[in-house]
């Protein structure tokens, strides 16, 4: 016989904003509200607070872009951290800025289905342990939500271990190990420059054009040199100054068979989401030899990789640096605001909001640059229905009242 507790469903009415992810973009948003005094619920899948972060991250990681250029609304970093803060420095900003703002996630809730009752105006959102409604959701879930693990032909004869860089820690597993890395976005690049460090021995596939640029040129960040020039000069021309300032940093990359897309790099960024490569030691490694570039792979053996140029070589173990994509698709249901892929279809800036009470954080391919641009306008939204629901007496600064519990059995 079940229990009692078994048989009860608990409906929960959130009177503020659900928001979906306790990433930097869930956190931003709930920050920003509650410095409004408005109260906000976070549901989070895992057990942690900017879980990318802490559980799907390499080890080595730091941040690419200087520190003000990903900080997050109302809370700077601390003076004491350097210009690119590491992983764990990163987290511990994170966690800091979630106590500052008093926000405290309900955590191992996925949600599993969200959609919008027009009958009660209300967004009804479900996860294993109940059913929360709300006139608000806010979706943080990310670009990154889910490893991209392509299906490339013959992947799953390979006898040797095979990992997305989701899973990737560090290169101490892969000592003199000939290693295929699968992609040659940062993910890839990076990887590669971790297993030199660990007298592996890289092979990094780039089936198509990549944009590299070093990350700093002379003691500035080229990322910060570009938005400066983008304040006076037009887009195509920053970009081919970004060129020009890459080939005297590197040389010409064509000749290590990293062929430069014919659109520049921060064009290429903003209209097609594809982030440029920021240089931290990968290209004179390559230049050394000691990460080989490969052509495309035709094909994966038992033992190793057919390439479409005819060449075959073996190899210990594979790494997919193959990228992420969104899960929104899996569970916001018959919402014609995504595109099929689990992205706005309004390009930025005006992608943060849809209809019926939806908003997205953390989807305008700018990174934590363009989390904190949603986050605010999104909590502006709000804060002004909000009042104008409550009046003036609406806002509480400590306010824990705001989700009432029903509990029903199931029929
Ligand atoms: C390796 C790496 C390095 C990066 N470095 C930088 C950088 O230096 N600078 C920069 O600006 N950007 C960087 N980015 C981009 C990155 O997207 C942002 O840093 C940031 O993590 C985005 O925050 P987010 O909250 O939108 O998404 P995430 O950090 O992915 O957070 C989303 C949260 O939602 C949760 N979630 C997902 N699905 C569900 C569900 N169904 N139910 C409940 N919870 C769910 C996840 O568990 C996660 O905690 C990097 C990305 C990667 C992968
Ligand atoms: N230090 C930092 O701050 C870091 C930041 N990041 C960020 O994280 C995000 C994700 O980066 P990343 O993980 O590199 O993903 P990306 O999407 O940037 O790159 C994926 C790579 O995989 C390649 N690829 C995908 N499918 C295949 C396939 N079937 N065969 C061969 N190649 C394939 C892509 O090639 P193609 O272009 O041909 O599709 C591309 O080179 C980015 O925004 C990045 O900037 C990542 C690492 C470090
Ligand atoms: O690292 C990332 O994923 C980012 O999205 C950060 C970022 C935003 N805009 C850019 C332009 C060039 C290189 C990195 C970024």
């Amino acid at each position: 016989m079940s229990s009692c507790l078994e048989e009860k469903q608990s409906r929960i009415f959130v009177t503020g904003p659900i928001i979906v992810g306790a990433g930097p973009s869930g956190l931003s948003v709930a920050a920003c509200l509650s410095n409004q005094g408005v109260p906000s619920v976070i549901l989070e899948r895992t057990d942690c607070l900017a879980s990318l972060w802490q559980k799907r991250t390499y080890d080595r990681l730091k941040l690419h872009l200087p520190k003000h250029f990903c900080e997050l609304p109302l809370m700077k970093f601390p003076k004491n951290f350097p210009r690119y803060p590491s992983k764990q420095q990163f987290i511990s900003y994170v966690e800091s800025y979630a106590a500052r703002f008093n926000i405290k996630p309900i955590f191992n809730q996925t949600v599993e289905k969200a959609e919008f009752d027009v009958a009660s105006g209300l967004w009804t959102v479900k996860t294993k342990d109940g059913v929360y409604s709300s006139t608000w959701l806010v979706v943080a879930t990310g670009e990154n939500a889910e490893p991209v693990i392509p299906d490339i032909f013959g992947l799953k004869k390979f006898t040797g271990p095979v990992v997305h860089t989701s899973a990737y820690k560090s290169g101490s597993e892969f000592a003199n190990r000939k290693v295929l890395v699968v992609g040659c976005g940062n993910s890839g690049m990076e990887v590669c420059l971790d297993l030199c460090r660990y007298s592996a021995l890289p092979h990094m596939v780039v089936r198509n054009s990549v944009h590299v640029l070093p990350r700093d040129f002379f003691g500035l960040s080229s990322f910060g040199i570009a938005m400066t020039l983008l304040k006076w000069f037009p887009l195509k021309l920053v970009d081919n100054l970004l060129l020009l300032l890459a080939y005297f940093s590197l040389g010409n990359t064509d000749r290590l068979g990293l062929r430069r897309p014919k659109t520049g790099p921060i064009e290429l960024k903003n209209v097609g989401g594809k982030t440029p490569v920021l240089d931290v030691g990968a290209i004179s490694l390559i230049q050394s030899g000691h990460i080989r570039v490969t052509q495309a792979v035709k094909e994966i053996t038992r033992k190793g990789a057919k390439f479409v140029d005819g060449q075959e070589m073996e190899f210990d173990s594979i790494i997919l640096a193959t990228g992420y994509k969104s899960n929104v698709p899996y569970w916001l249901k018959d919402n014609s605001f995504f595109t099929k892929e689990g992205m706005p279809k309004t390009p930025f800036p005006n992608g943060w909001k849809g209809e019926n009470g939806l908003y997205t954080v953390g989807f305008t391919r700018r990174g934590l640059l363009g989390t904190a641009f949603d986050a605010v306008k999104i909590a502006e939204d709000i804060t002004d229905q909000w009042m104008k629901m409550k009046g003036p007496l609406g806002s509480c600064n400590v306010c824990n009242s705001h989700i009432i519990h029903f509990h029903f059995n199931k029929s």
